[in-house]
């Protein structure tokens, strides 16, 4: 039986919690504790402060887009252990005193800076992120790229008659930006196949030189054939990154760091797949942006390749049919937008794969908050 509630003492644990939040060691409870945080603001939340809340949210990326590009938080960010008063930051960022300390106000409202002092300002886990050279780079990529995509879905909707826009163009991305130009997507830094599949011991068993191991289809800048190149130095075996002409152009003249013993093809991904025999057939967030006819397509054109101990793995967002994220289902708002695509759920992957005349062979979910999922498919 649950003990009754303790609220008094439940706020206590919890205020104790937020004064010394590093305290939190164990993963899984934070992830609870969070989550948990999360859900009981809303819930306990009056109406003034939803419509706030719901109203307003584009007010958080904007003014932290400001932040950054003004530099405040790449500045308390340098000194983690040090306190700057408002002078000091205006004087580093050359931001206008007054507007600085009005800026700084509404940062420490929203948990993105703390104010120990009257005067005292420095970097929490929220200032860390924003001041990071590579999240803030991301956040800037979300707001200016995406935001006007996402503010255009309402329009693009209506005038579809809130049909499900697969594949349609122009999408909220056209509209939003007011251009025909084709949007890419991009990945923040996170778990990655590599935790989930273990390639050594399941797929490059036996190969020689000549196995083309990893085919890296619509691979991009081969961040991913980089990735397995360095996690398995030790392979024997062919990594092939496929692109469009125009996209491997780009890798030869300017190639990752580490981009070494990776062969570069340009490959339409609508045409028969030309590596014969591939070991893995890799696609990370290529299919998603993809109408389900086409999705079949692209699949089809990689099963004429395919021999037995190949696989094809779709690295995906996979969402939960109840109580998906709320970083999952944003990222299928943000496909929609730019796409007029959408993130599928197993069943609708299942469906694509069998019509492709295709089997499932086992579906594995490698980070719990966007779902992303590796569905690792074979001929039988
Ligand atoms: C969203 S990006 C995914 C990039 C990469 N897989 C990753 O996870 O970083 C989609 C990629 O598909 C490529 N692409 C689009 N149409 C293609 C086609 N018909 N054949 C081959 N590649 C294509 C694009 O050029 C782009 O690099």
């Amino acid at each position: 039986m649950v003990a009754p509630i303790q609220h008094e003492a439940l706020a206590e644990h919890i205020e104790a919690i937020l004064r010394n939040p590093e305290a939190m060691k164990d993963e899984r409870l934070r992830r609870r504790l969070s989550e948990g945080g999360r859900k009981l603001g809303i819930t306990l939340e009056d109406s003034g402060a939803t419509l706030r809340r719901v109203g307003y949210a584009h007010f958080q990326s904007a003014l932290a887009r400001t932040g950054i590009e003004a530099g405040v938080f790449a500045v308390l960010e340098a000194e983690l252990d040090r306190q700057f008063t408002n002078g000091e930051l205006a004087e580093k960022t050359g931001v206008d005193p007054k507007l600085s300390k009005r800026l700084l106000r509404y940062f420490q409202s929203q948990d993105i800076v703390s104010q120990p002092s009257v005067d005292g300002y420095r970097t929490n886990n929220v200032t860390r992120v924003l001041g990071s050279s590579g999240y803030g780079t991301s956040l800037l990529f979300f707001v200016k790229v995406m935001a006007p995509a996402v503010m255009a879905i309402p329009d693009f909707l209506k005038k579809q008659g809130y049909k499900d826009p697969n594949g349609v163009t122009p999408g909220a991305f056209h509209l939003g930006h007011r251009t025909d130009m084709h949007p890419f997507a991009w990945r923040e830094g996170r778990p990655s196949v590599f935790d989930v599949v273990d390639f050594e011991n399941d797929l490059a068993r036996g190969a020689t030189s000549s196995t083309p191991l990893f085919v890296d289809v619509g691979g991009a800048t081969g961040s991913q054939c980089v990735a397995f190149r360095r996690r398995y130095s030790n392979l024997v075996g062919r990594v092939i990154l496929q692109d469009v002409p125009q996209v491997v152009e780009q890798v030869m003249a300017h190639p990752l760091d580490g981009f070494e013993n990776i062969e570069v093809e340009a490959q339409n991904f609508l045409t028969p797949e030309t590596v014969k025999g591939g070991r893995a057939y890799y696609f990370r967030n290529v299919l998603h942006e993809w109408p389900d006819e086409k999705v079949v397509e692209i699949l089809v054109n990689v099963k004429t390749s395919m021999a037995d101990e190949s696989v094809i793995l779709i690295d995906e967002a996979v969402l939960s049919e109840r109580g998906c994220p709320w970083r999952a289902a944003q990222q299928d708002m943000e496909i929609l937008a730019a796409f007029s695509a959408y993130e599928r759920t197993e069943a609708e992957w299942r469906s694509l794969v069998e019509d492709a005349g295709l089997m499932v062979r086992d579906v594995r979910k490698y980070t719990e908050e966007y779902e992303d999922t590796v569905i690792v498919v074979g001929l039988t």
